[in-house]
C-alpha cells in the first residue's frame, strides 16, 4: 500500500519505527554486558540498593498486597466483601503512603479512617516530592501526627484514643483494614489504667537504654497497653479485621511488629518480670501503677466468642519485608552482571562481629588460590553471634567458592537485618556507616583483586541513626584514602563518629544519600565481588 505524505504518514512511520526500536537501539547482549561492566562497582552497588528500596515502597506493597475484583477484596488468597462497610486505621512510620494507596484502591467503600503517623511526616514527604504518599484533599482518612523522635507523646495518645473509639463502634457487618509498620508501638500508646503515659514511657525508655531487644521491649509494652498484643482486634470484635503489615523485625513475627495490636497474645507476667529484672528495673524502682497492672490476673479481656470464631475474624498478612527487598536487589544485581546470593535477611549482633564476618567472606571469595583451610571454620564460628545459620553460611561459601574456582564472573552477596552498635563515644553516626567503615578497615591489607570487592550498608528508611545519610559504600582502599587526607579512621570509630568521618572523606563521596524513602524494612548489606582471575596450576 502506498502511504501519502503528511502527518498521517509521519505518525505511521513513527509507530513502525517504535515497534522496531528495541531492535534498532538495544545494543546486543555482548555490548550491553560491556556497558554494565564499565559501570563502577560503587555505582552498581547504589543501583542494587535503590532496587531493594523500590520493592518495599509503602504504596507498592499495598498495591501488590490488596487486590480488588468488583466488590471483593483479595488479600493473600483470602476474599472479603465490600459493602460500603470499610473502616481504616493505621499506625507506623510508613503508614501514610500505605493509606494513600489503600484509599486509591478501596476509597469508594471507605466510611472513615484514622492514621497515627510521625510528627512532621506530611511536610517532609511534600518536600521530598513524594506526593503519591500523601492523602488527597477531601480524604475520608484523618491524619494525626505525633511521637516526636519516635517517643510516645500526648498527640500519639490522642490518635490511639481515636483509633480505639473507631474500632469500638464497629459491628459484625463491618470490615476494618489495619495498616501497620515499624514505629507503630510508639504511635499507638494506650496505657492500661491507672498507668500514666509518662510512667509507661519511663519503663520503655529505661529498658531500651539498658539494651533490651525489640522482642523484650515489646513483650513488656504488650503487658502495659490496652491496644497492643491483640487489644485492637478485641476492640473491633465482632467486625472482620484485615491487617496489612510492613515488617521491620527480623523473622517478621506478627506478635512483635508494632507490638502486635491485631494478634491475640497471652501476657505472661513471669516473662515480663524477668525482662524487667534482667535490665535492672527492680520492683522498688517501678511505679505502683505498673506493679498493680502486672499483679492482675491475665487474660485482661473477657473472652469474646469462642477461640475459633475470634481467630476467624482476624486476618494478618505481611505484605513487605526485608526478604522482599533482598529479592528485588538480587534481580537488579543479575541485570547488572552479578550472580546474586542472598546470605540471610536476619543479620544481627554487634557491628564488630558482623564486619568481621563480611571481611572473612570477602577474603574467602577473593583468594586467588584455595583459601586457608581454617577460614571456613572461622566464618562458621561467627554464625551464632551474627544471627546467620550455618546452613546459610555453607551455601554462600559454596557459591563463592565455585565462582572463584571456575572464574565465572562477578558475585553479589546480599543480606539484611539490624546489627547493633555499643555507643561509647559522643560522635555522630549510625550502625550502617559504622559497619561500612569497619568492613573497609577489615579489607585493608588482604590480597584482593584491583577493583574490589565493594561493600555497602544502608538503612532502607534512608536515615541511619540521627544522620541524613542511609549508610556508606566502602572498599579496601578506605584506610589509605583516609590516611592521605589526614583522617584517623580508628579514632572516628572510637568516638562513634562515622558520619563525620564519611562527610570529611573525599567530599562525602562514599556516603549513601537516597533521602527519606518513606519505608522501613531494616538494613541492606551488600558485598560485590569482581571476577577473580583463574590461576592455572603450575604458573
Ligand atoms: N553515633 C552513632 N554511631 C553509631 N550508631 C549510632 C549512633 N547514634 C545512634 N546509633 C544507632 O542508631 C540506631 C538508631 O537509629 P535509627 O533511628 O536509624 O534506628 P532504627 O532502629 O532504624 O529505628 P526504626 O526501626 O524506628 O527506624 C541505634 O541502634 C543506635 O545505636
Ligand atoms: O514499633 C515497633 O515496635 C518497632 O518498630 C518494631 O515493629
Amino acid at each position: 500500500m502506498f502511504i501519502s505524505g503528511g502527518p498521517c504518514k509521519d505518525s505511521l512511520m513513527a509507530r513502525a519505527l517504535s515497534l522496531f526500536r528495541p531492535l534498532f537501539f538495544m545494543p546486543p547482549v555482548g555490548v550491553r554486558r560491556a556497558i554494565v561492566c564499565r559501570m563502577s562497582l560503587d555505582t552498581r552497588a547504589r543501583e542494587v540498593f535503590a532496587a531493594a528500596i523500590e520493592a518495599v515502597q509503602p504504596d507498592t506493597v499495598v498495591h501488590q498486597g490488596l487486590q480488588r475484583t468488583g466488590d471483593t477484596l483479595l488479600v493473600n488468597g483470602h476474599s472479603f466483601t465490600l459493602r460500603n462497610n470499610l473502616h481504616l486505621v493505621g499506625f507506623g512510620k510508613a503508614v501514610l503512603g500505605m493509606a494513600a494507596e489503600a484509599e486509591r484502591i478501596v476509597g469508594d467503600h471507605l466510611v472513615r479512617g484514622v492514621v497515627s503517623v510521625p510528627h512532621g511526616i506530611q511536610e517532609t514527604l511534600q518536600q521530598h516530592g513524594k506526593d503519591q504518599m500523601l492523602l488527597k484533599e477531601g480524604s475520608r482518612i484523618k491524619v494525626m501526627e505525633g511521637a516526636k523522635h519516635n517517643l510516645s507523646d500526648s498527640e500519639a495518645q490522642r490518635a490511639a484514643e481515636c483509633i480505639k473509639d473507631l474500632a469500638s463502634t464497629l459491628t459484625e457487618n463491618d470490615l476494618l483494614l489495619v495498616l501497620i509498620s515499624g514505629g507503630g508501638s510508639a504511635l499507638l500508646p494506650a496505657p492500661v489504667p491507672p498507668i500514666s503515659l509518662q510512667e509507661k514511657q519511663d519503663v520503655t525508655r529505661r529498658l531500651a537504654a539498658a539494651g533490651a531487644t525489640i522482642q523484650e521491649l515489646n513483650s513488656v509494652r504488650r503487658a502495659l497497653s490496652l491496644l497492643k498484643g491483640g487489644g485492637l482486634a478485641h476492640c473491633a470484635h465482632p467486625a472482620q479485621v484485615v491487617s496489612l503489615v510492613l515488617s521491620d523485625v527480623i523473622g517478621d513475627p506478627l506478635d512483635l511488629i508494632a507490638s502486635g495490636p491485631t494478634v491475640w497474645t497471652e501476657v505472661c507476667p513471669e516473662e515480663v518480670w524477668s525482662v524487667l529484672g534482667r535490665y535492672g528495673l527492680s520492683t522498688a524502682s517501678l511505679p505502683a501503677s505498673v506493679k498493680e497492672v502486672l499483679g492482675r490476673s491475665f487474660p485482661r479481656w473477657e473472652p469474646v466468642g469462642d477461640q475459633s470464631d475470634r481467630a476467624a475474624r482476624v486476618f494478618n498478612a505481611v505484605i513487605g519485608s526485608n526478604s522482599i527487598a533482598l529479592e528485588s536487589a538480587g534481580r537488579r544485581a543479575r541485570e547488572l552482571g552479578f550472580r546474586p546470593v542472598v546470605l540471610s535477611p536476619g543479620v544481627r549482633g554487634d557491628v564488630r562481629s558482623v564486619s568481621r564476618l563480611y571481611g572473612l567472606l570477602a577474603h574467602f571469595a577473593c583468594s586467588h588460590k584455595e583459601p586457608p583451610t581454617e577460614l571456613p571454620a572461622e566464618i562458621l564460628k561467627l554464625g551464632p553471634e551474627t544471627g546467620v545459620e550455618s546452613w546459610d553460611l555453607c551455601r554462600a561459601m559454596q557459591v563463592l567458592g565455585e565462582g572463584r574456582a571456575e572464574g565465572w564472573g562477578a558475585t553479589c552477596l546480599l543480606a539484611g537485618g539490624e546489627p547493633t552498635v555499643q555507643l561509647t563515644g559522643r560522635g555522630c553516626g549510625g550502625r550502617n556507616q559504622e559497619l561500612a567503615l569497619r568492613v573497609g578497615l577489615e579489607l585493608r591489607g588482604m590480597e584482593l583483586p584491583p577493583k574490589g570487592p565493594v561493600f555497602l550498608s544502608g538503612g532502607t528508611d534512608g536515615q541511619d541513626g540521627p544522620t541524613e545519610a542511609a549508610g556508606a559504600v566502602t572498599d579496601a582502599g578506605l584506610g589509605e584514602e583516609a590516611q592521605t587526607q589526614g583522617l584517623d579512621a580508628k579514632g572516628f570509630l572510637v568516638n562513634n563518629d562515622s558520619f563525620t568521618f564519611f562527610s570529611r572523606l573525599s567530599g562525602g563521596q562514599r556516603l549513601l544519600l537516597p533521602g527519606l524513602t518513606g519505608t522501613n524494612v531494616m538494613d541492606v548489606h551488600m558485598l560485590l565481588i569482581p571476577p577473580i582471575p583463574v590461576v592455572v596450576s603450575g604458573h
